[in-house]
């Protein structure tokens, strides 16, 4: 493969970097941390809250037995934090009289799903290290947790995250990625937060489980580009089945899998399925067909050798969980996570 190297996922991330400059910036250098990133580091809990993992895993495993589609839906949650302000837990936050909520806003609005787990987690976490284990880690060590429940990678995960005092609805509208996004767009909203084009292609991957509403590809299948075609990409039995599901009018909140083949087993179907004109969201179908040979290549990387795409998936997750987070005195451990203390 020239040109390309799977090792570039670790190091760097972040966009602006930490916001505690006292560790000494962001980059490839390590301070203290593990694999490179200042501040945040796995052993972090190892003395105030050594069974912080063990009692976020056994909340998790008894949920998702229940519902299968909460993996998917609290890894999805800690994507949507990172990218609005950081992954600050911002995302948590009810409306206050100090700030908008980013639960309403356009991405998140009758979408994001997974409050009411996060919030037993962090009521078990009370009671067994009393305002140690922020609410912006319990969203990392529930997307990690997610991940391997569902058959995914495991990876070592960088702790120390502290939370934030405000959201941003402004933020949420305009950095979380739309469903009919082309490949420049998705290009740019990850460049913005210090991601590249393999952590755009392995990340996506996450699609690998979960579901997606009639109104993030309805466009698809009835006007893509304004001509009231379909989309020419799109594979003609999976257009067909899809139209049963999502009707030309109403239907909107009706879902579909992102992965129709495995939707609860986390693995490289996802990409194998683009291969076959059966990516369900624009976002998904254009990583090969948005004529970027950087994205067209990973897809079928990852759809030929699902230990690359595993491997890259964590790397990424770990660039991913270190945007911009509060380090040092910077934020708080909130008590609750839907308010500040
Ligand atoms: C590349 C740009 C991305 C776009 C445009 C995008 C868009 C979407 C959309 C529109 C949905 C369905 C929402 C709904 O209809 O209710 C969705 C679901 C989901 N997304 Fe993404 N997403 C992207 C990247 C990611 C990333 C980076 C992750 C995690 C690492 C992720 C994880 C998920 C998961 C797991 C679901 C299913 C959630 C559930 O079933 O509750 N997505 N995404
Ligand atoms: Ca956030």
């Amino acid at each position: 493969f020239p040109g390309f190297s799977f090792g570039w996922g670790v190091g760097g991330g972040g966009g602006s970097g930490s916001r505690d400059g006292s560790f000494g910036g962001s980059g490839d250098h390590s301070f203290g941390g593990s694999q490179g990133y200042p501040g945040l580091f796995p052993e972090f809990y190892s003395l105030s809250c050594p069974q912080a993992n063990d009692i976020v895993m056994s909340v998790l495993e008894s949920v998702i037995a229940k519902d299968p589609r909460m993996a998917a839906s609290l890894l999805r949650l800690h994507f949507h934090d990172c990218f609005v302000q950081g992954c600050d837990a911002s995302v948590l936050l009810d409306d206050s009289s100090m700030f908008v909520s980013e639960k309403n806003s356009g991405p998140n609005s009758n979408s994001i799903r997974g409050f009411e787990v996060i919030d037993e987690i962090k009521s078990r976490l009370e009671e067994a290290c009393p305002e140690t284990v922020s609410c912006a880690d319990i969203l990392a060590l529930a997307a990690r947790g997610s991940t391997v429940l569902s058959g995914g990678p495991n990876w070592e995960l960088p702790l120390g995250r502290r939370d934030a005092m405000q959201a941003s609805l402004s933020e949420a509208n305009n950095n979380l990625p739309p469903p009919n996004s082309t490949i420049q767009n998705l290009i740019t909203l990850f460049r913005r937060q210090g991601l590249d084009e393999v952590d755009l292609v392995s990340l996506s991957g996450a699609h690998s489980i979960g579901m997606a509403r009639c109104t993030s590809f309805k466009q698809r299948l009835y006007n893509q580009d304004g001509n009231n075609q379909p989309d020419s990409t799109l594979e003609v039995t999976y257009y067909n089945d899809l139209k049963t599901i999502c009707p030309k009018t109403g239907g909107d909140n009706n879902i579909s899998p992102l992965d129709f083949e495995s939707p609860a087993r986390f693995d490289n179907t996802y990409f194998k399925l683009i291969m076959w004109g059966k990516g369900l969201l624009t976002s998904d179908q254009v990583l090969l067909t948005g004529n970027v040979e950087e994205t067209m290549f990973l897809v079928k990387a990852f759809a030929e050798d699902d230990a690359l795409f595993f491997d890259q998936f964590a790397r990424s997750m770990v660039k991913m969980g270190n945007i911009n987070p509060l380090i040092g005195y910077n934020g708080e451990v909130r008590k609750n996570c839907r308010m500040v203390n």
